[in-house]
């Protein structure tokens, strides 16, 4: 039987638009939704095992993108937003009464500074980019995922076409290790 990954990933994706220039998310109350305006395309879009992402009820992983936090603008009803976790580095701005996760700014320094983490499937707009890769995908069992099905888990996303990692793909571990290196000064800035 197979597992529920995502509905975004289990149905198939949709078409990337490359003329996807962002949209507006919209949480799921059925009246006075929170809407968040994304300026421009979202990057790194990927599915997340981890505990701390929301997920669409069911699903073993989120899906969860970037975008700069300078392109992210509240317009509707954020009085009923409210941060998951405030000592987290990502300040998840959840709906109230709903639960979605809005958006979710990096502000403090790290190499993710300035970006916002959103969940592009609650955009209101088609379009954006599918995801690229599984992160944290050892997480799930954090979640209460049964462990002896971790093989399949793996298995199933490469059938998707999408590769598993229990942390960030290659590309984002390197930028997070340059940044640290820069930073400390083994690597000249
Ligand atoms: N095993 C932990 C991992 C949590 C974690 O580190 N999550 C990552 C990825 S979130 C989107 O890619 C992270 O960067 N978290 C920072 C934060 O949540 O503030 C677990 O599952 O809880
Ligand atoms: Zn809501
Ligand atoms: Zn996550």
């Amino acid at each position: 039987m197979s597992i529920a990954i995502h509905p975004a990933v289990d149905s198939g994706f949709r078409a990337t638009d490359a003329a996807f220039a962002g949209g507006t998310l919209v949480c799921k109350c059925a009246s006075n939704p929170v809407k968040v305006r994304i300026k421009g395309d979202i990057a790194h879009n990927h599915a997340c095992g981890c505990t701390k992402c929301w997920k669409p009820e069911g699903a073993a992983f989120s899906v969860v993108a970037v975008a700069p936090t300078e392109n992210v603008e509240v317009l509707e009803n954020g009085n009923k937003l409210a941060v998951v976790d405030a000592a987290a580095l990502i300040q998840r701005h959840a709906c109230k009464e709903c639960g979605v996760h809005m958006y979710g700014p990096v502000e403090r320094e790290h190499p993710f500074q300035g970006l916002s983490f959103v969940h592009p499937e609650r955009f209101q707009e088609t379009g954006w980019a599918k995801p690229g890769f599984a992160a944290f995908v050892s997480s799930i069992i954090e979640s209460g995922f049964d462990p002896a099905k971790m093989d399949a888990v793996r298995a199933q996303l490469k059938a998707s076409g999408i590769e598993p990692y229990d942390c960030l793909n290659p590309g984002l571990m390197d930028y997070i290790a340059t940044w640290t290196a820069k930073k400390s000064g083994v690597l000249a800035s």
